[in-house]
C-alpha cells in the first residue's frame, strides 16, 4: 500500500536533512525489544517503554532478567535511554518500534491481543509525522489490515499524517554469532520515502535489505521459520521410520550429510515461541483465502507428536525389561526449549512430562540449571544431577551437562533416553545399560 509521494513529503518534515537526531521508542522490552533499544541508544535518544512495571524497575537498576546485558552495558548508554511505563513518553518520539509478543491461542490461531493493546497505546500517544514500525512476527497483511486501523482510530489521524513500516527480527537466542548487528534486517515502509528513512535508521545498527512492501517483509519472516519447522519435521519423521526399520537414523543422516547439498537438521523437541508458533500465522491467512496449506500443517503435526512418541517409547522399554511403570524413577536433563537458553516458553519437555504422567508415572524430576525455579512443569527442579534413576532422559544439550557422569546415576540395567543423540548406543550397552536414541 503506497500513499502519494506529495502527502509523504509534507508529512515527513521531521525526517528532512541528514541530522538524524530522531528520538526512537521501543514498545515491548523483551528478548527482541531490549537488544534493539540498547543498540539504538548508541546512536539515538531512546525511550524504552513496557507495561511491565517490574521489568522497567529492573532495567532502571541495570538488571536484565534475560541475561543478555550486564550492569556495565546499561552504564555505557544510560545518558541516551530512558526506561518507562509512562505511555505519554511515546509522544516525544519520531520512530516507534513495536516488539510485543505474537503467540497463538489454545486452538492454534493468531493471538493478536498484545499487538492490539500496543497499537492502542501507541495510537493515543502518536506524534504527527511519526513512523510506527512493527517487528513482531505475524502474517502478511497484519500490519496494514489489523494494526493500522487501530492506530488511525486511537490517534484520530490518517495514514499520511503518520507512517508505518515493518522490519522483522531474526535474533537467534543463544546464538552469539548472529547478534542484532550481524544479521541482515529486512525493512519495508508504507512508501519508498519511509523505506529509505527506515533503512537509514536501521542502517546505523545493522545491515539492511529493503523490500517493496510491508506484506513482502511480513511474508519473508514467517516463511523463514516455516521452512525450518518443515525441515526438522522431515528429520523427525525419518527418525521414527528408521526406528521402526531397526536402522540407526543418526548414522543414516550423518552419511547423507556427506553430500554437498544435503542440509542437515536434527530430530528433536521443536519448542520455543517462534518455530512452533509462527507457522500457524500463515496457516490462518491461507485459510482466509481458502487455501489449505497441507505441507505447513503436516510439518506442525509431525513435530507436535514427538513428545508423545518418546513417552510411548519409554513405557514400552519399561515393559520390555520388566520394570514397573508406575514406580519408575525418571530424571529429565534439561527443561528449556533449547540448549543454553534460559527460556521455557513452549518447551516440549512440558508435553513429555504430561505424557509420562498420563501413563501413571509420578516420580519425575528435571535438572535445569539455567532456570532458578524450584518447580518446572509440575515437577521438582533439582538443578544438579544427584540420586539414582530407572530412566534418565537427555532432553537438552546444555553446556553445563558436558562433564556429567550420567551413567553413575542410572540403576543397574537402567535406561538412557538420548533425545539429542549425544551418546553411542554400543558404549552404553557394553556397560550394561539400556539405550534408546531419537
Ligand atoms: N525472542 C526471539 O528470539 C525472537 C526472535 C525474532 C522474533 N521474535 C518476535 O518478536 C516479538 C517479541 O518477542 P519477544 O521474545 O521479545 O517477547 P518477550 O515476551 O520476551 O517480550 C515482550 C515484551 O513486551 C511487553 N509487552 C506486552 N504487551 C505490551 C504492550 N501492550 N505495551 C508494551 N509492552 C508490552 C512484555 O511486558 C514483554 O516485556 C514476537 O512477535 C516474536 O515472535 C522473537
Ligand atoms: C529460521 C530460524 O532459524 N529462526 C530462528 C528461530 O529461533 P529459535 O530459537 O526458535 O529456533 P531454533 O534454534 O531452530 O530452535 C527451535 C526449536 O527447534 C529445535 N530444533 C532445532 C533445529 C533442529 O535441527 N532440530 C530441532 O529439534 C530446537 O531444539 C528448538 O526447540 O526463531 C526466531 C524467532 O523468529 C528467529 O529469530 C531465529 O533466527
Amino acid at each position: 500500500m503506497y500513499i502519494g509521494l506529495k502527502r509523504t513529503l509534507t508529512g515527513l518534515k521531521i525526517f528532512n536533512g541528514e541530522s538524524m537526531n530522531y528520538k526512537i521508542c521501543v514498545v515491548g522490552l523483551g528478548y527482541v525489544g531490549l537488544p534493539l533499544a540498547m543498540n539504538f541508544a548508541k546512536h539515538f535518544k531512546v525511550v524504552g517503554f513496557d507495561i511491565n512495571e517490574e521489568r522497567i524497575k529492573e532495567l532502571n537498576n541495570g538488571f536484565d532478567r534475560n541475561y543478555e546485558f550486564t550492569k556495565d552495558d546499561f552504564e555505557k548508554i544510560k545518558n541516551n535511554i530512558e526506561f518507562t511505563t509512562d505511555e505519554k513518553k511515546i509522544k516525544e518520539c519520531d520512530i516507534v518500534i513495536v516488539t510485543v509478543p505474537t503467540p497463538i491461542t489454545k486452538d492454534k490461531k493468531p493471538d493478536l491481543r498484545f499487538l492490539e493493546s500496543a497499537s492502542k497505546i501507541v495510537g493515543r500517544n502518536l506524534k504527527k509525522g511519526a513512523i510506527v514500525v512493527y517487528e513482531s512476527t505475524t502474517y502478511p497483511g497484519c500490519t496494514e489490515e489489523f494494526c493500522l486501523p487501530i492506530l488511525e482510530k486511537e490517534s484520530g489521524m490518517k495514514l499520511g499524517d503518520f507512517y508505518i513500516g515493518y522490519s522483522p527480527e531474526r535474533i537467534n537466542p543463544g546464538d552469539k554469532n548472529h547478534t542484532i548487528n550481524q544479521i541482515t534486517k529486512i525493512v519495508a515502509g508504507c512508501n519508498e520515502k519511509v523505506t529509505k528513512i527506515l533503512c537509514k535508521i536501521y542502517g546505523k545498527i545493522t545491515k539492511v535489505y529493503p523490500v517493496s512492501s510491508i506484506k513482502v517483509a511480513e511474508s519473508a519472516k514467517v516463511i523463514e521459520n516455516i521452512q525450518r519447522d518443515i525441515n526438522i519435521a522431515l528429520f523427525n519423521e525419518l527418525a521414527m521410520l528408521f526406528d521402526k526399520l531397526g536402522i540407526d537414523s543418526k548414522e543414516v543422516f550423518d552419511a547423507a550429510a556427506t553430500k554437498w547439498n544435503f542440509i542437515r537438521f536434527y530430530p528433536g523437541f521443536v519448542g520455543g515461541h517462534c518455530i512452533p508458533v509462527d507457522p500457524y500465522y500463515l496457516v490462518a491467512k491461507a485459510l482466509e483465502v481458502d487455501y489449505i496449506p497441507e505441507l505447513i500443517t503436516a510439518g506442525r503435526r509431525v513435530n507436535e507428536t514427538i513428545p508423545k512418541y518418546v513417552a510411548s517409547k519409554i513405557v514400552k522399554l519399561l515393559i520390555k525389561y520388566d520394570k514397573s511403570i508406575k514406580n519408575a524413577n525418571i530424571c529429565i536433563l534439561g527443561a528449556t526449549y533449547k540448549e543454553n537458553v534460559p527460556d521455557l516458553r513452549s518447551s516440549k519437555v512440558k508435553d513429555l512430562i504430561e505424557e509420562l504422567k498420563d501413563y501413571g508415572i509420578k516420580n519425575i524430576v528435571v535438572v535445569e540449571p539455567l532456570i532458578n525455579q524450584e518447580r518446572i512443569f509440575g515437577v521438582n527442579n533439582i538443578k544438579e544431577l544427584k540420586g539414582k534413576y530407572d530412566v534418565i532422559i537427555y532432553a537438552v544439550n546444555h553446556k553445563d551437562f558436558e562433564n556429567l557422569d550420567i551413567l553413575s546415576h542410572l540403576n543397574n540395567d537402567g535406561i538412557l533416553i538420548d533425545i539429542k543423540r549425544k551418546f553411542h548406543k554400543e558404549e552404553i550397552e557394553n556397560k550394561g545399560f539400556i539405550y534408546w536414541g531419537l
